[in-house]
């Protein structure tokens, strides 16, 4: 497994939003548009807070894999490039000991 795989999953859920085929849930979600994506989003994020909470390691690694599909899902739709999210991934880890800024964003809230 490396990042080649999720390069892979996006550039088959861009494939679903180009060419629309049947049977595909990717399609499904694209057809019921944002706010089911975002309904979904919500849901899987929720399965995959209460999943780790309750210690259980394989299902919260099955939640996580649903939740990357459906933000990919949701990225697509927004015309959001994954070469963004990488990119700015990238951008911050060139930065290390973030503790005290995070801490000042936190007070702020
Ligand atoms: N990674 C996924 C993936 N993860 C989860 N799911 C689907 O997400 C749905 C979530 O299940 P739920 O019970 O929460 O939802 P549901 O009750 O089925 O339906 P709704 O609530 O959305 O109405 C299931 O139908 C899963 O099959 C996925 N569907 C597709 N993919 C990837 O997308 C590719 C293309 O799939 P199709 O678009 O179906 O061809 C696949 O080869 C996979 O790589």
């Amino acid at each position: 497994m490396n990042d080649s795989v999720l390069q892979e999953l996006y550039q088959v859920v861009l494939g679903r939003k180009s060419t629309p085929r049947e049977g595909s849930y990717t399609c499904y979600l694209f057809d019921k548009g944002l706010d089911k994506i975002l309904k979904k989003v919500g849901e899987e994020c929720s399965e995959t807070i209460i999943a780790a909470k309750n210690g259980r390691q394989e299902e919260t690694v099955g939640e996580i894999s649903d939740l990357i599909y459906h933000l990919m899902v949701m990225m697509a739709q927004q015309n959001i490039p994954l070469e963004a999210v990488l990119e700015e991934l990238s951008r911050r880890s060139q930065k290390i000991g973030n503790l005290k800024q995070m801490k000042s964003v936190d007070r702020e809230t």
